[in-house]
Formats: C-alpha cells, sequence, structure tokens
C-alpha cells in the first residue's frame, strides 16, 4: 500500500476520453443542483442539493459503459440528465453530434427516438391499463414510424426479440411477473431503434436468479443490435459482464473511469477499492482478496466535505485531501484512458493486505466483541448490515 503521492500525469477527463473514434454521447461538466427552497410566499433559494456536480464522460456507439456508486451519489439524476428529463443547471451533452444540453424535447425528435431509457421498477413504469401491444406501439405512433409490417406485427416481433410469447400481445401488465415486465419495458425502448439505452438499475428490483438472464438479454441486444449502454447500477458485481468501462460515482462527481479490466484488477481510488471489496470473487485469478468494510452513508450533498468527497469515509485522507479537489486524470501508474481522481491513490492490485481496513469504529468495536461471548453474537447481523454499501433489497419476482 503506497502513502506517496503520486504525480497527476495530466490528462483531463474529457480529453482523454474523447480520443480514439467519435463518442456517441459526450457529457461535459455536467451539473445538476436541485434548489432548497425556503417561505410560502417568496420561495427564497437557501441552498441547493447537489446531485451532480461537474462530470465528463463520454460514449461510444455500441459500447456500454456502467455508471456504479451506492445510493444517493447522483447516478439516476445522471441517466435523467441524458435522457432530458431534468434540465441542468451547467455542462453540455452532446448525442450523435448534436448539441441537446436545453433542447426542447419537441425540437428534438431523432436524438428523443435513439436515446430511450428503461427504468428500475417494472411494476411503475408501465400503464396498467393498456395492454403489452398498447405499450409497445405507443411511442412508434407517437414518432410517425410505421413498420412495413404493421404496428401490431412489430410489436409482436420485439416481444418474441425480448423472449415473449407474441400471443401475449393482448394482455395487461399485471399478468407479468417483474422479469417479464422489465422485458416489456425493453421492447417498449426498442421500439424506437435506438442508439443508445440509458438502463437505469433495470435488474435491481428483480430476483437474482432473474437478474442474469435480463442482465444477458441486454448484452446480447448490445453485440447483435450495436446498441450503446449506459448501464446505471449501485454495485460492480452487475455490471461486470455487461460493461467494457466503468465510471465509479461518489458524491456527485465520478472518482474513477476506466475499461473493465482497469477497474476490477488494477483500481486505483479508495473507494473503488471498496466497492469492489463487496463484490463476491472479484479477483479474476481467485487469489486472496483485499478486505474493506465501508460503512456509514455517503455524506449529504448539501454540504459536501471540502477537496475530495470521499475523505470523511477513506482511510488514506491527508490534510490536503481536506485541501484540494482531487482532479480525474490519468495518474502515473494507469494506462490510457484509465483515470482516477485521487492524491493518495492505492496500489493497482486488488490482493489481500497484511490487515483488513475497517472503517467505521463502531463496526470495529462491534467486530471486536463479536469474538467473545453470546452479546458478540446479536451485534454480528447489526456489523453486516451496516458494512454493507448497497441499497436494501427490493420486490423480488420470478420470471
Ligand atoms: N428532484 C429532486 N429534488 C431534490 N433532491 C433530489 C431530487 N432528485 C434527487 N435528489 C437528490 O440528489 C441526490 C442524488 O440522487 P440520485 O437519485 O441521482 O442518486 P442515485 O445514485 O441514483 O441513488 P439511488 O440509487 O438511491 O437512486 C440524492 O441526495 C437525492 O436525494
Amino acid at each position: 500500500m503506497s502513502t506517496t503521492e503520486s504525480i497527476p500525469e495530466q490528462k483531463p477527463a474529457s480529453a482523454a476520453q474523447s480520443g480514439g473514434g467519435e463518442n456517441l454521447l459526450e457529457v461535459n461538466g455536467l451539473q445538476m443542483h436541485f434548489p432548497i427552497r425556503q417561505g410560502i410566499l417568496f420561495q427564497r433559494q437557501i441552498g441547493a442539493v447537489r446531485a451532480v456536480d461537474g462530470i465528463d464522460f463520454a460514449v461510444k456507439p455500441g459500447e456500454s459503459l456502467g455508471l456504479v456508486g451506492e445510493s444517493g451519489c447522483g447516478k439516476s439524476t445522471t441517466g435523467r440528465l441524458v435522457t432530458r428529463l431534468l434540465e441542468p443547471t451547467a455542462g453540455s451533452i452532446r448525442f450523435d453530434g448534436e448539441d441537446i444540453t436545453h433542447k426542447p424535447v419537441t425540437k428534438m425528435r431523432t436524438a428523443r427516438q435513439q436515446l430511450q431509457m428503461i427504468f428500475q421498477d417494472p411494476y411503475s413504469s408501465l400503464n396498467p391499463r393498456h395492454t403489452v401491444g398498447t405499450i409497445i406501439e405507443t411511442p412508434m405512433r407517437l414518432n410517425g414510424i410505421n413498420p412495413e409490417q404493421g404496428h401490431k406485427k412489430r410489436a409482436q416481433e420485439l416481444l418474441e426479440i425480448v423472449g415473449l410469447n407474441p400471443e401475449h400481445y393482448n394482455r395487461y401488465p399485471n399478468e407479468f411477473s417483474g422479469g417479464q415486465r422489465q422485458r416489456i419495458g425493453i421492447a417498449r425502448a426498442l421500439a424506437l431503434k435506438p442508439k443508445l439505452i440509458v438502463a437505469d438499475e433495470p435488474v435491481s428490483a428483480l430476483d437474482v436468479s432473474i437478474q442474469a438472464q435480463v442482465v444477458n438479454l441486454l448484452q446480447s441486444l448490445q453485440e447483435e443490435m450495436g446498441i450503446a449502454f449506459l448501464f446505471i447500477a449501485h454495485d460492480l458485481a452487475v455490471v461486470r459482464h455487461f460493461s467494457q468501462r466503468v465510471a465509479v460515482m461518489y458524491l456527485g462527481k465520478i472518482v474513477e473511469v476506466g475499461n473493465r479490466e482497469d477497474i476490477y484488477a488494477r483500481p486505483r481510488h479508495p473507494y473503488t477499492h471498496a466497492l469492489l471489496s463487496a463484490v463476491p470473487e472479484a479477483d479474476p485469478d481467485g487469489g486472496d482478496r483485499e478486505r474493506i468494510r465501508l460503512a456509514g452513508d455517503v455524506p449529504s450533498p448539501i454540504n459536501p466535505p471540502s477537496g475530495c468527497r470521499f475523505r470523511t469515509r477513506c482511510w488514506k485522507a491527508q490534510e490536503k485531501c481536506a485541501t484540494e479537489e482531487p482532479p480525474l486524470v490519468q495518474i502515473s501508474g494507469n494506462s490510457a484512458g484509465h483515470l482516477t481522481a485521487c492524491h493518495f491513490p492505492e496500489e493497482p492490485s486488488i490482493t489481500s493486505r497484511d490487515e483488513d481496513v475497517v472503517l467505521d469504529p463502531a463496526l470495529a468495536a462491534l467486530e471486536e466483541s463479536a469474538g467473545s461471548g453470546a452479546a458478540a453474537e446479536s451485534s454480528t447481523g447489526e456489523a453486516d448490515k451496516a458494512a454493507t454499501p448497497e441499497k436494501s433489497e427490493k420486490a423480488t419476482d420470478k420470471d
């Protein structure tokens, strides 16, 4: 574990990510500050939730970029900004060569068609009063798309593509399981032949056994139809096999981005190490892995820590981390395109260290007492709960 300071090779995020071919999506300096207002009449702004606070990333045609971080880091807000469901406070979004940052939705018909979103909750994202056929056909009709074979045939084709029975065209969403509903949502997104799909935690509400099936489906769509993905997830396990590149987000900032191999085998940011530590079998060689117990919650985005935002939970934090925000750059030892925002990065390895890193003193005390007596037994559950940097399980279902 190195504590020496790395001297960043100055390659800023946007420049490093836009090299090597055209980008389908390019995001620069993107910010979303939700205003906090007070007062009944005048609604004075007294602060802001800095949900997304100046991020840069790019997605190439046909590529999948995973966007990963704990709950509240700003991933969904990023997805909603990219799909223009939210108006950004600052920054720019270019899609397929066009600046869509402030373009009214009514004036961006093509981009709107080619940029689709799949939502987390397959229960609330489908209108329960419409048949599956209507749900899939409506976007085609609204966008003036008239397939040669007719709307019904095309909707049935799409049902087949996503692994559902085309004869279920006249059924209603409540007749399907969660996994099947997510497939209907995917068929609806495909109806407009998108170039990019923003998938916001598309499997986290599903039973674990169903998750893999839906991820496999999305992967085959990416490979066979050349669709690019911005795949949002709260842990690194889900995006592992699906994303060629991964961006790790913490409290409104991207703290590390790189290709799959760099992020999973040679991570540099302590937060990436902590997230990876929570992934079962993160070490591709099956060796002894480091154990980092990331406890506590992400600090409030209303008043984020100065300097490096991760410093309040970081085991390597020093004074500099409080006073200077580390830039997202290709630090010494990183390969091209692997960018890390850290003054004191970790060694590029995930092998076991001499000691586990336990970040929460309360958790450490619990673990100490766990070795002795019956009282310890009851506290172990608490410790596990506190150590899991994941959202709580949502509704489960089976296909
Ligand atoms: N409309 C809004 N008004 C005010 N604050 C918001 C709004 N939407 C999101 N936030 C806040 O912005 C921060 C980032 O939220 P966001 O949903 O983007 O995070 P996330 O990483 O996607 O987490 P999750 O997985 O829980 O959705 C959170 O603190 C959230 O409370």
